[in-house]
């Protein structure tokens, strides 16, 4: 727990987009900063909105690609709309040239990330547009990868297209705030949520915490888990809880469920290894008992062995797998220790009106060593809303760059 302020190493090879990214996963409305300068019209801001609205369709299932929405208007109406479904998969706009057909000549093109301009597990987007015959393109957000980075844009305009950039931006980094700290950072967005009652307390003496907040709540966590790639517990909650850690709707995405164990001490009949709504990954330290692998291994669970395993490790590891973002539900040892790593980035607090009293209840996070007021963490970029009769409380932690 010594590597307070809490800091991520940014991408050297980045510096353009790097400079900026302080302000990357800034929300929507954020009502401590002067509003920024529209971009666009009110019709542009709505086709963008649509743009972001398609691209929602595919949430959670596009990593390590980017949610991207895109709308194709010819004499001010729509003629094809598109969105990329997951990696692999065609992109956005070339399923929205695809419905447009020749209707797409001389037509504006609405995305809500810059046209990529390179050949990766697709061609690029800049020229597929370029040869579409498009008069105009809108976007969204400057693409961060550093293989596109304003080259789609310089690729267009070099063809003679019209290109008008940031038209919703905020809400496009919004989306994709987990996508813009995969390749920033080389690591998967951390979020840390957790549900705690008004005298800061997340279950009672005797470990009883279900429910702490309203089914409003638990099913905004629901959706919350619906966008994430992977869910992350520790031994403990799995032990307390015995949680499912799944979407709880049909046909909606579930993160892959992972659970921290050192020494595979954990329950043989846990609903995660018996529940097949979604996948679950066990991550211990090598040689961890072999007995319990092995009942892991017919449940159909996935066990990976890390040399040592730490939130940080995890994250690597996860990363390597291309995820964009992670939900940290752990108690409060694991998101002490998270959060200490630098693995987390996002707080979501969940706050019900009730008390539970006591200096024994567990609280959220557990020791970080500080003995002074200066020391506490600040979340910044801090927003909330009433949800049911709870309140939702939410911030990210500065990031400093050492880029
Ligand atoms: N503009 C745009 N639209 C989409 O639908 C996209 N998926 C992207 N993604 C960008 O291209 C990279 C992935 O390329 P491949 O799918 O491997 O060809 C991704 O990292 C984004 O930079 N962009
Ligand atoms: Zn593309």
């Amino acid at each position: 727990m010594d590597n307070f302020p809490v800091v991520v190493q940014a991408d050297a090879s980045l510096p353009n987009y790097s400079q900026e990214n302080t302000f990357l996963m800034r929300p929507n409305t954020d009502g401590d900063s002067p509003p920024k300068e529209k971009v666009g019209t009110d019709f542009d801001s709505r086709m963008m909105q649509r743009c972001l609205e398609l691209a929602r369709r595919a949430l959670g299932r596009t990593s390590p690609n980017p949610l991207v929405g895109a709308v194709i208007v010819k004499d001010g109406e729509i003629v094809g709309e598109g969105f990329h479904p997951r990696a692999g998969e065609p992109h956005a706009e070339v399923f929205a040239l695809k419905a447009a057909g020749v209707r797409a000549q001389g037509a504006t093109i609405y995305v809500s990330l810059e046209p990529c301009n390179h050949y990766g597990r697709t061609p690029p987007c800049s020229e597929a547009l370029v040869k579409a015959g498009v008069a105009k393109v809108v976007v969204g957000m400057v693409d961060p990868n550093p293989l596109v980075a304003g080259g789609g844009i310089a690729r267009l305009r070099a063809a003679g297209i019209e290109v008008l950039v940031g038209v919703e931006q905020e809400a496009c980094r919004q989306l994709n705030e987990g996508f813009v700290h995969r390749i920033l950072y080389k690591r998967p967005l951390g979020i840390l949520k957790y549900a705690m009652t008004l005298d800061g307390k997340i279950a009672t003496t005797s470990g009883h915490s279900a429910w702490v907040t309203s089914q409003d709540s638990r099913t905004e966590v629901h959706q919350l888990r619906a966008a994430c790639d992977a869910v992350i517990v520790g031994g403990n909650t799995v032990r307390l809880d015995n949680p499912y850690l799944t979407s709880h709707q049909v046909g909606v995405h579930n993160p892959l469920r992972v659970v921290m164990s050192r020494r595979l001490n954990l329950p043989e009949n846990a609903h995660l290894w018996q529940t097949a709504d979604a996948p679950t990954l066990v991550l211990t330290e090598e040689g961890a008992n072999p007995d319990f692998q092995q009942l892991l291994f017919k449940q159909g669970v996935e066990v990976v062995e890390l040399a040592s395993l730490t939130p940080d490790r995890a994250m690597a590891y996860l990363y390597e797998r291309g995820f964009c973002s992670v939900l940290w539900e752990c108690g409060s040892t694991l998101a002490a220790s998270a959060i200490a790593q630098g693995a987390v980035q996002k707080v979501l607090a969940f706050i019900a009106p009730k008390i539970i009293g006591g200096s024994i209840a567990p609280t959220p996070v557990g020791d970080l060593g500080f003995t002074t007021m200066t020391q506490a963490l600040s979340l910044e970029r801090v927003r909330w809303r009433v949800i049911g009769s709870d309140c939702l409380v939410e911030g990210y932690f500065p990031q400093t760059s050492r880029a």
